[in-house]
């Protein structure tokens, strides 16, 4: 089975989750794009959702396979929010924003009941670091905003290259909301949620992708099958 299968495989797995009139937190990347794909097969079946893309890359995918969508201005609380991850230690923290949207789906993550992370079984980690953590910054002042991130880094023991990002067509990557990532290569994190704390107190850093506490499960899907990681605990104890 090839990665792209294994990735359907966990997006099919957390489907089994969603009951009728839910509302959903929609992830963003190739896993993610599974599930709105198959969650578009359910609701052509009859299946009543709504759900909050976490891109405009998910929003448009979510139209093209008739999922009807709202935002968190209409509604007050997700249900379940299902996104993918690029790197999950064994306490469900996570690195996100491989693909860019980390400030989205922090907020949508944050606003739902569960969020349940998809990936094939390469993103599991005993410790989170090799994946380059993006940190999502304003452009003004970024000179600032990188010696401040330096600073934070040598407080929380960790430090590594910085790049801004680049899109495909070596412009500076922007995200949906009009920022700039810089992608810092940290190996291993010891402390991820020291480390989450020291750069959410940056004025500069309007986001990044260590997800501490989020997460309530795991499906991981690999070549001996699919394996359901529980956090032990839950949500808002
Ligand atoms: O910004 C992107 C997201 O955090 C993705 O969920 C993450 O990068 C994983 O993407 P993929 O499922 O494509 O590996």
């Amino acid at each position: 089975m090839n990665m792209d299968q294994l990735k359907r495989q966990a997006a099919a797995r957390a489907l089994e989750d969603v009951r009728d009139g839910m509302q959903l937190g929609l992830g963003t990347g190739s896993t993610a794009k599974h599930f709105v794909e198959l969650l578009g097969e359910r609701v052509a079946a009859g299946l009543k959702v709504i759900g909050v893309p976490t891109s405009e890359a998910t929003r448009l995918d979510a139209a093209r396979c008739g999922v009807p969508l709202t935002t968190l201005d209409e509604i007050d609380h997700l249900d379940i929010t299902v996104d993918g991850a690029d790197e999950i230690d064994p306490a469900l923290n996570l690195i996100k924003g491989g693909g860019g949207a980390l400030l989205r789906e922090k907020i949508v993550a944050a606003a739902s009941d569960r969020m349940i992370v998809i990936a094939d079984d390469t993103k599991w980690v005993p410790t989170l670091g090799k994946f380059p953590l993006p940190v999502e910054v304003i452009p003004f002042g970024l000179g600032a905003t990188r010696r401040a991130i330096e600073k934070a880094f040598a407080e929380c023991g960790v430090s590594g290259q910085m790049a801004v990002r680049k899109a495909k067509d070596g412009h500076v990557f922007v995200t949906d909301g009009g920022h700039w990532i810089v992608d810092a290569q940290l190996g291993r994190i010891e402390d991820p949620a020291s480390l989450a704390t020291a750069l959410s107190a940056i004025p500069g850093v309007v986001e990044h992708g260590l997800f501490i506490g989020l997460a309530s499960s795991a499906v991981l899907a690999g070549a001996e099958g699919i394996r359901v990681i529980e956090r032990r605990k839950p949500k808002g104890d």
